[in-house]
């Protein structure tokens, strides 16, 4: 086998996944027509024609026009189904995913009606794949702090149904520290914290999100490589890293995939995982990052495995779940 072989073979944790993100655009276009919402693109086609991307922002603008289309429980439960299904197929047996309250408390949705679509798709994953699946809120960044306030109100009522917090969207002007009071109130109330920065922010927001949001995990932290220092600590703490290199390279954040920072992340010993972010815009889902960022970069067998296991390291499963969990990927490694 060779390494990408064995990368889309093995069991993986998925940790960075925003469910809007994995909308694909046939399935935009179905539920526009079954909730009679317009569409500002004339076709499939022409939607796709759409991901031309520069920056995180012009992904942003689309990601949430093609948000619009979600009302109803039902139709959260269709887009988390697809995307369980497909990560199934990539051997996925852990998912933890990001949802987007504002994106439809916004436009009226209840935030019940969200999470009861989402959690139902969860369910039958455990159900029918035996697959474990987590949903974490993030709260967008270029919103206000008292809007994240009300949104992290408005869930509470549903606290049982999701584990932990993010924090995602435009992240240039918006430093975590922004969300430093909201993110004390979510860890007193048991949540777990993961945030995105040094995306396409600096290190310096890497840095605001460990100590001012103490997060568990930093979601992208590419840019980390810019601080020798930062890369130390993180090491040092084994603060995971959720990367997501074909987000990375649509986003114009590298240039291309051999120039992709996950070896020298991996070199530098942090805990790095591979992830799709949004793969319905970014070109593909867990196995396609996986196989081409394995190739591009020339990854070694024991690097697959390595990223693997990373994967449960880094998740937030219970400890005896995470064992069974490793012991299949030994099981595979050989
Ligand atoms: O990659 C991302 N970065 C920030 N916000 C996001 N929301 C969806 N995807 C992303
Ligand atoms: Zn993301």
């Amino acid at each position: 086998m060779t390494p990408a072989e064995l990368a889309a073979r093995l069991p993986k944790a998925e940790l960075h996944i925003h469910i809007e993100g994995s909308l694909e655009p046939e399935l935009i276009f179905a539920l526009a027509q079954r909730n009679s919402v317009a569409l500002p693109y004339a076709s499939v086609d022409a939607l796709r024609q759409a991901y031309a991307f520069t920056d995180l922002q012009s992904f942003l603008d689309i990601y949430y026009a093609g948000a619009s289309v979600l009302l109803h429980e039902a139709d959260f439960f269709d887009m988390a189904w697809a995307y369980l299904q497909r990560a199934h197929a990539d051997h996925v047996i852990h998912a933890e995913i990001f949802f987007d309250p504002q994106t439809h408390t916004a436009r009226g949705v209840d935030i019940g009606v969200v999470i009861a679509g989402l959690r139902r798709a969860c369910d039958k994953a455990q159900a029918e794949f035996g697959m474990t699946s987590a949903l974490i809120l993030c709260f967008l960044r270029h919103l206000s702090e008292a809007d994240a306030f009300a949104t992290l109100e408005a869930a509470l009522p549903y606290r049982g149904h999701f584990i932990g917090v993010g924090l995602d969207s435009s992240e240039v002007g918006h430093p975590p520290s922004k969300f430093s009071r909201v993110f004390a109130r979510c860890r007193e109330l048991g949540l777990r914290i993961v945030a995105h920065a040094g995306e396409e922010g600096p290190p310096a927001y890497i840095r605001e999100a460990l100590d001012d949001l103490r997060a568990e995990r930093i979601d992208h932290g590419v840019r980390s490589l810019e601080d020798p220092a930062l890369v130390a600590e993180l090491a040092r703490r084994r603060t995971p890293l959720t990367v997501c290199p074909l987000s990375n390279l649509k986003l114009c954040v590298v240039n291309d995939l051999r120039e992709h920072p996950m070896k020298r992340l991996l070199d530098a010993g942090l805990c790095a995982t591979v992830n799709s972010d949004d793969p319905a815009y970014f070109g593909g889902y867990l196995n396609a990052n996986f196989v081409q960022t394995v190739q591009a970069l020339d990854l070694s067998r024991e690097q697959v495995i390595t990223l693997a296991r990373n994967s449960f390291e880094a998740s937030f499963i219970d400890d005896a779940t995470r064992a069974s969990y490793l012991a299949r990927v030994e099981a595979l490694a050989g």
